[in-house]
């Protein structure tokens, strides 16, 4: 497989002497779709920022298709769409003209750029906004459009950043659902920084996390899952004042965790699960009122390697 882009030593210090990126080394290799998770203010922006020629390095190099992207930023443009938020810079053009005015800069002639923005607008549901200026759309709306005026252009490289801010769930699912079949259809290499660990978990190959501008881990997400933890989760939502009895059935079967009164959250070997539910359904009576057996996630891990609760 081709590596598209590599990272080596990566370290970014701003003006303020804030060390945002600490010797960060990776490589993405061709049609592989890659999440960076991390708290804010970890450093995934900056990390990105620089892969896309936006911000320089203080050391370090980054390869694109194996050219130095320091020396050769003219390269960026031609292989990576790269979506920041909104389109400020389009704000006066409406939702078609942003759409194929990118395609145009991008190369594209007349007629498929035309054809190709009649298509994103369909694909994307964006008809109602087609001729609204983009100063004048809602939040995710402009966000939206953004995304298509990354689509257009088919470049074998997508950099999102935290592309699902302020999209409601149905625009959320319809966005992830498009740059899964991107990636499954032409083989596109996706980059993107995720607040939204669960829905990403349904897209990304490999998962980078970063804190405090150190990447902690950059694995497979099955293989990350078998790091942290391969055990099952069976949670509960029980009646407090039975919580302590249930926590006491449950004792033997695995770790018991008691993350509210309302909740019991048991980690258990495979081979034990068979048994713990046997003993909530045949004896936790009402005092259970929910339970769920869940295998680990990309949340898990996340959490695990330092990334903090409430933060995503
Ligand atoms: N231009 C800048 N000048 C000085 N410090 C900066 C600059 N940009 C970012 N930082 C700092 O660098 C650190 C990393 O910021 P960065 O935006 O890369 O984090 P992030 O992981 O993308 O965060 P978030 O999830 O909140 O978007 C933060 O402490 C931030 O305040």
């Amino acid at each position: 497989m081709n590596t598209v882009y590599e990272v080596n030593g990566l370290t970014k210090i701003y003006d303020n002497q804030k060390k945002a990126n600490d010797n960060i080394s990776l490589a993405i290799r061709q049609g592989e779709v890659v999440g960076v998770l991390g708290p804010n203010g970890a450093g995934k922006s900056t990390l990105i920022k620089q892969m896309v020629g936006h911000v320089k390095p203080t050391e370090g190099e980054i390869r694109l298709f194996g050219a130095d992207v320091i020396k050769r930023s003219d390269l960026i443009p031609q292989y990576v769409g790269y979506y920041d938020q909104r389109p400020a810079a389009l704000d006066a053009l409406t939702g078609y003209e942003a759409i194929y005015c990118t395609g145009r800069l991008r190369g594209m002639s007349r007629a498929a750029a035309k054809g190709a923005a009649d298509r994103l607008i369909e694909l994307l549901n964006l008809g109602e906004v087609r001729k609204r200026e983009i100063r004048k759309m809602s939040g995710g709306q402009q966000r939206m459009v953004g995304f298509a005026t990354v689509l257009i252009g088919e470049l074998p490289v997508l950099i999102l950043d935290e592309p699902t801010n302020e999209l409601d769930p149905e625009r959320r699912r319809q966005l992830w659902d498009t740059l899964a079949e991107k990636n499954r259809q032409e083989g596109t290499t996706i980059l993107l920084v995720t607040h939204n660990v669960l829905e990403a978990e349904q897209v990304v190959d490999k998962v980078a996390v970063i804190d405090h501008g150190q990447l902690l881990a950059y694995d497979s997400v099955g293989k990350l899952k078998q790091q942290v933890d391969s055990r099952l989760r069976l949670e509960l939502t029980v009646r407090p004042e039975e919580g302590e009895r249930l926590e006491a059935l449950l004792s033997g079967y695995g770790t018991l965790q008691r993350p509210a009164a309302n909740k019991i959250r048991l980690f258990m070997e495979e081979g034990r699960a068979g048994d713990a539910l046997q003993a909530v359904v045949s004896e936790a009576g009402d005092g259970c009122e929910e339970y769920r057996v869940v295998p680990p996630s990309l949340e898990d891990v996340y959490f695990k390697l330092g990334g903090k609760e409430g933060s995503i």
